[in-house]
């Protein structure tokens, strides 16, 4: 065998996958992400997942979210620190300018805030199920005045797997 092999996952797939597996180690019962923000030249930069801050323990603070209206001191809202937070909160480099994120839910406002003045200009994401919300309205508004570019992840559909 003289030739390189063709069937290498793509740039997308390996940092969309990357993203996946991050929000694998989210605590969150209902919905886990992930996100992993990578720069120009396709180097990972940093990643992160949803989950509460440092020293606020995932076995103490709570994890529901039915109480959210009647009691929202214990529910997940308040504590919870978003995978893209994270992931920004996590860089331990300088600037994050001309970056990209990858990330498996479309980020809400105040996380599309913090990507807006970190210098994040393009997010690939997977899931936008909370598309219509007021939150995510309003992202998207800030996106776009912003110029911060946004596509859906294109899943080629073929199978990642990983084991090891
Ligand atoms: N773009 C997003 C949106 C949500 N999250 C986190 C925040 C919570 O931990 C969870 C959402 O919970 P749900 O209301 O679906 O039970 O996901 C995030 O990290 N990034
Ligand atoms: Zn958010």
């Amino acid at each position: 065998m003289t030739g390189k092999r063709e069937d290498y996952i793509t740039w997308d797939e390996y940092f969309m996958g990357v993203a996946v597996l991050s929000g694998k180690r989210s605590k969150d019962p209902s919905t886990q992400v992930g996100a992993c923000i990578v720069s120009q030249d396709n180097k990972i930069l940093s990643m992160g997942y949803n989950g509460f801050p440092l020293g606020c323990s995932d076995d103490e603070f709570p994890w529901g979210r039915d109480n959210e209206a009647e009691d929202p001191y214990n529910a997940k809202y308040f504590y919870s620190t978003h995978s893209e937070l994270n992931a920004i909160l996590n860089y331990r480099g300088g600037s994050l300018e001309g970056s990209k994120l990858y990330v498996t839910l479309f980020p809400c406002n105040e996380c599309a805030k913090a990507i807006i003045q970190s210098g994040i200009k393009t997010i690939v994401y997977g899931s936008d199920k909370y598309a219509g919300t007021p939150a995510v309205n309003a992202s998207k508004r800030m996106l776009n005045a912003a110029g911060v570019r946004y596509y859906q992840y294109q899943p080629s559909g073929r199978k990642i797997e990983i084991e090891v």
